[in-house]
């Protein structure tokens, strides 16, 4: 039995799921957090922080005004990084926790729209960790772990986000008093959008053009104090500020940065990869790529997180459309849950399966990561190309299906998902965002379209290569249907591969008929963006069905089978999103979508039983889900009744605006 922090009574509906649960949830969660021992341990430590008096906000964030969002979001993130250094200490905190508490599960939870020292901890760190020299993490590194300089990550500008090679903030060497000199020589050169910008940080990674004797030799990072230690007043010659209002992450204080001739000492450019000698001598590293790992440690980091999101969102979804009884199926029957309209469970189940695909692959993905990091450290290059091609197509198609599931999970809970108190909107905010930071969803899948280009044109050997080693023999391959999860890989496979191959042809067609290669590419991007995005599924299902294979060797029979399911789940799932592609490149036929379909809604019915069982061993609090629609309870319509008084137009009967405006109106004879 899943715990849960909530006392209150239990809604009859969800007792009746969860009675009919055919496996252990208990047994799921502890799989989910990799065992029993981890689960204790991440309890304890959501209790740690969730049962603190002081992390608790009476009024909902909604009814502040912006400033105060932000005082409150700065008060709270300073006691959570205490507590974090306090479980530090005591050898009980890792780069893990740092994952929950900044991430989707507790972060949320502590800051529901986001922290302002996020980028702190995200990229100003990670950035002195992977491009400082040793003597410079000496002297930076104690002193941002410890927070006694707080830091963000600026990068973007006004009018270059996606193109950092034409980012235009300059720092120009100056070899006479060995400084480098800060200039923004344009309004579209400012720095805009870094987390914490605004009024929270005092120093930042500074990224611009370096200029040394003469020459650029591109974008370099530069620590770079912008606010005085003490007083925070902004430096000499910095221009700081806010940026406003957006969609979500309001308490993330993003901000805009100009600078008037601002001067550093030399030793302020990370030099690990490359370096400028005091006599303005630039000396290269063996990659210009190096410069840019902190956004591969992000776009890694964030294939997590998205699982996070759609679990929450999931969860709130499964338990409402469980309690939530509407219209009839048959007549003169009782109104049935939601959650039995077929409809209903095609919009919420492949996304709980979603939840699970996801995880599996920012694990391996995370694994990757740390493998070639460890290589590049011994100056071993070649994997970087895979690590970089994947972390971009894994951000990219995770971050977009979970705003587009969150976005449906919302729109499954009809006009209560539409309420903030449901917590789905402000979900979908920081969700919606992912697309978006760290790089463009669009710009990062032709990145990864570009590796599989390139690997394709050269007949690149790829049995290294674990993403793209189906590239090998995918093509031309005859595959009668077979309702096995071994059969969808292969046929995504083979309608990955045919997708390269076409955008391939089509760009050298295009070459052949006088198009620039570069032309060809852009009039060819739109199909490259599509085979990437299905390299990327066709990969996420693999990785899913690996893991399943071996986990079931370690699970009960019982789970073991609804792992399986969900896997199946999954797998039909993303092959019915590319029907039309499934019929162009491989040898599927009508019949064998009829198949398909009729297996998924098989799946639906068999996953049925077990849905809330499901969302229930994501094992999220009451705390994290922050929802009128979701909480373990499932008192819904209590929750919301109760929120509702919270809203500050009911704090008196009659509101001034009557008097005022309203009356006068009413009785005017025009
Ligand atoms: C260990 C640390 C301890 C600290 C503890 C902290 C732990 C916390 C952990 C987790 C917390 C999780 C919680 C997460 C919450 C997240 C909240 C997030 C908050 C928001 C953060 C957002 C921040 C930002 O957005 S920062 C700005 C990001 N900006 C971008 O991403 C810009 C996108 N653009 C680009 O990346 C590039 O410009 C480009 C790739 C689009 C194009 O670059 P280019 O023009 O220079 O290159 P080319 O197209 O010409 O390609 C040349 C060549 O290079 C290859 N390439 C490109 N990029 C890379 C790369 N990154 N690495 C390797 N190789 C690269 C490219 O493919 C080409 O290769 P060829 O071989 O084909 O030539
Ligand atoms: C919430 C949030 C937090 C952020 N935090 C930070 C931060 O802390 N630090 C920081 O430095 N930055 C930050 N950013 C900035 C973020 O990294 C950029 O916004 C992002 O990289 C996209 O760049 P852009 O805004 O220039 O979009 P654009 O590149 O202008 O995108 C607009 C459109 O142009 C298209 N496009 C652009 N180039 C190409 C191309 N080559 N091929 C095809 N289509 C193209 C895109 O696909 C998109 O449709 C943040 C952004 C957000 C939203």
């Amino acid at each position: 039995m899943t715990s849960s922090t909530n006392k209150g009574k239990v809604n009859p509906d969800l007792i009746n799921e969860r009675n009919k649960c055919t496996f252990n949830t208990l047994e799921l969660t502890h799989l989910l957090d990799g065992d029993e021992v981890k689960t204790k341990e991440r309890k304890s430590r959501e209790s740690f922080f969730l049962d603190d008096a002081d992390l608790k906000t009476e009024v909902p964030i909604e009814y502040l005004s912006h400033k105060e969002k932000y005082e409150e979001a700065v008060r709270k993130a300073c006691i959570v990084f205490r507590k974090v250094q306090q479980l530090q200490n005591e050898g009980k905190a890792g780069v893990d926790n740092y994952r929950e508490i900044l991430g989707g599960q507790l972060g949320s939870a502590l800051l529901k729209d986001g922290h302002p020292l996020t980028l702190h901890y995200v990229m100003f760190i990670p950035t002195l960790m992977g491009q400082a020299t040793i003597q410079q993490q000496a002297e930076w590194i104690q002193k941002a772990w410890s927070c006694n300089i707080i830091g963000t990550y600026a990068q973007t500008e006004l009018g270059h986000g996606t193109f950092i090679r034409g980012l235009e903030t300059i720092a120009t060497y100056d070899p006479k008093t060995e400084e480098f000199v800060l200039d923004s020589p344009t309004l579209t050169s400012y720095k805009w959008w870094p987390g914490g910008l605004g009024q929270s940080a005092n120093y930042a990674i500074v990224l611009a053009q370096l200029y040394t004797l003469g020459k650029c030799h591109g974008i370099h990072p530069f620590i770079v104090q912008l606010r005085d230690e003490e007083t925070h007043e902004p430096l000499s010659g910095i221009i700081i500020g806010e940026i406003g209002c957006k969609l979500g992450m309001n308490t993330t204080n993003n901000g805009y940065l100009g600078f008037n001739k601002v001067r550093i000492p030399r030793t302020n450019m990370l030099m690990k990869n490359n370096q400028v000698l005091p006599d303005g001598t630039y000396v290269k590293s063996p990659s210009s790529k190096l410069t840019y790992g902190t956004m591969i440690f992000v776009r890694v980091v964030l294939v997590q997180d998205a699982a996070t999101y759609l679990k929450k969102a999931a969860t709130i979804a499964t338990r409402y459309s469980a309690v939530r009884h509407q219209s009839q199926i048959k007549p003169n029957e009782p109104e049935p849950q939601i959650i039995d309209f077929v409809t209903q469970q095609h919009k919420l189940f492949p996304y709980i399966a979603t939840c699970f695909a996801f995880q599996y692959s920012a694990t391996w993905l995370w694994e990757l990561y740390n493998n070639v990091t460890g290589e590049l450290e011994s100056g071993h290059l070649d994997n970087l190309p895979e690590l970089h091609a994947a972390s971009c197509v894994l951000k990219a198609v995770s971050s977009a299906d979970a705003a587009l599931g969150v976005e449906t999970l919302r729109l499954a809970c009809g006009g209560h998902g539409y309420m903030t108190s449901s917590n789905l909107p402000t979900t979908y905010g920081l969700v919606t965002a992912m697309c978006t930071y760290e790089g463009e969803n669009t710009v990062l899948l032709l990145q990864t379209a570009r590796f599989l280009i390139k690997i394709w044109q050269n007949k690149t050997n790829v049995t290294n290569l674990p993403t793209v080693r189906y590239l090998q023999n995918s093509l031309n391959r005859n595959s009668p249907f077979e309702k096995t999860v071994s059969w969808i890989i292969s046929a995504l496979q083979q309608t990955a591969t045919g997708k390269i191959d076409l955008a391939n042809r089509h760009i050298n067609e295009r070459v052949k008929k006088g198009e620039a290669y570069e032309d060809a590419w852009n009039n060819t991007s739109i199909e490259l963006v599509a085979a990437a995005e299905i390299h990327g599924r066709t990969f996420i299902v693999e990785t899913f069905f690996s893991t399943v294979q071996k986990l079931r060797k370690q699970t009960s029979v019982e789970l073991g089978t609804v792992l399986s399911q969900i896997l199946e789940l999954y797998a039909v799932y993303t092959i019915l999103r590319s029907t039309g592609d499934l019929l162009r490149f491989t040898r599927t036929s009508s019949q064998d979508i009829e198949l398909l379909q009729g297996w998924l809604e098989e799946l639906l019915a068999a996953i049925r039983p077990n849905a809330v069982g499901l969302v229930d061993s994501f094992d999220m609090r009451d705390e994290v889900l922050a929802s009128t629609l979701g909480a373990y309870d499932g008192n819904v319509y209590q929750r919301l009744f109760e929120e509702a008084q919270k809203s500050p137009l009911n704090s008196e009967p009659v509101n001034k605006s009557f008097h005022l405006y309203l009356k006068p109106f009413m009785k005017s004879n025009l």
